[in-house]
């Protein structure tokens, strides 16, 4: 259609798309396919995010959540819409972004999946207008509900991962810091603390941001020790906190309910009282004495003991533990231990990794303090 096909004195000149009765069933189909495509669209995103609430977070009541959404889909996605579907004469059929084509993690995955979800559903919500604005009500409050789900799957998306966290590294300052992690990450390391006591905070925030960086390009949890400021700088995935650190309390306010907070305990007070605070684990020792924090007396074994029996969130034995001695504390019951030597000082960490992942894994314990699965 000519723009002077529809110029409108009455609009003093403004081009008015009205279209000639010739064409009005023509875009009643394209308005169709659109709808049709996208409510395709919206259901197939909440579909791939429904099987991993059911089979990856074995949570039934957030895969009904999903399942709740595909029928309220599937109720708008009348006859009418689906007899306009064309599919070999759609144009995006064999439009790929590279980026579908590989998903480095499950967070990427469902992030994907979210936003595929809501722009599905942003598009039915305007297009709609023109076929039922019932719908396009509908649809809009959907979006919604689906931004609260988002919010509330990918901050548990973080506790899940730190509870299949088996080994957990803090970092040491050194040359080769981003290549020593990323050695451990390709392991099979998943959790990962920024601990820099000493350097200034240009330089901490530029190695944070890399490897917060790194850590989610292998799919795994970054954490800065001590600085609420630098974790929420590089958008880490929360806080370790000492006992002269922030309080808990303080920090949940800032960090929100989705970050993760880990608190260091040396015994059965100060673990109870962190897990009443909300953290999300706590770190058991000094097991052993240790020159990365000369002075601290050691907890021993008996307060791994302890935490085997007594701690309902998930716990990292930490302090002087090394390849020779992890299957003395794996014995007194750890089954996640931290380490900052063993790793950041190893000549070949990817193998140290794989080493301590295995005695972990092949020699794990059942949980028998644990709540929160
Ligand atoms: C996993 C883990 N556990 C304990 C600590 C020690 O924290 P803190 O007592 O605050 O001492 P610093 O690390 O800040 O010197 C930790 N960092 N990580
Ligand atoms: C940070 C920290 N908190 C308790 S022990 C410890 C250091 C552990 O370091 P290493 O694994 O080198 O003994
Ligand atoms: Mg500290």
């Amino acid at each position: 259609m000519k723009e002077a096909d529809c110029y409108d004195e009455s609009t003093n000149g403004v081009v008015v798309m009205v279209e000639p009765y010739s064409q009005t069933e023509q875009i009643q189909q394209v308005v169709y396919r659109i709808l049709d495509a996208n409510l395709d669209r919206a259901r197939e995103g909440l579909r791939i995010i429904e099987e991993w609430c059911r089979f990856g977070l074995n949570n039934a009541q957030l895969a009904a959540q999903c399942k709740k959404e595909r029928q309220e889909i599937a109720h708008w996605h009348t006859a009418e819409l689906r007899a306009a579907r064309n599919t070999p004469g759609d144009p995006g059929t064999d439009l790929t972004h590279p980026q579908e084509e590989q998903r480095t993690s499950i967070k990427s995955l469902l992030q994907a999946n979210f936003c595929r979800v809501q722009e599905a559903l942003r598009v039915l919500e305007e297009y709609s207008k023109l076929y039922n604005p019932n719908m396009g009500k509908a649809c809009k409050q959907m979006r919604y509900r689906i931004y609260t789900l988002e919010s509330t799957l990918m901050g548990r998306h973080r506790q899940q991962l730190l509870l299949r966290s088996r080994l957990y590294l803090v970092t040491s300052p050194g040359d080769r810091l981003v290549e020593t992690v990323e050695a451990a990450l390709k392991g099979g390391l998943t959790l990962v603390q920024y601990r820099d006591k000493t350097a200034d905070d240009t330089v901490r925030l530029q190695q944070a941001k890399k490897l917060r960086q790194l850590c989610h390009d292998y799919g795994a949890i970054f954490l800065v020790n001590d600085r609420l400021d630098l974790a929420l700088a590089v958008d880490a995935d929360g806080v370790h906190l000492g006992q002269q650190d922030l309080p808990i309390a303080i920090a949940r306010e800032l960090l929100g309910p989705h970050r993760l907070i880990g608190r260091s305990t040396t015994k059965a007070a100060e673990m109870q009282a962190a897990i009443a605070e909300g953290a999300d684990y706590v770190g058991v020792g000094p097991v052993y004495e240790t020159p990365t924090k000369e002075g601290k007396a050691a907890t021993g074994l008996e307060y791994v003991r302890y935490a085997a029996k007594n701690c309902s969130i998930p716990w990292f034995a930490i302090g002087g533990i090394d390849p020779n001695n992890v299957n003395e504390v794996i014995d007194a019951g750890a089954n996640r231990v931290a380490v900052v030597r063993s790793l950041m000082q190893a000549e070949q960490p990817t193998l140290v990794t794989q080493f301590f992942l295995s005695q972990l894994i092949s020699r794990m314990k059942p949980e028998l303090g644990m709540s929160y699965v």
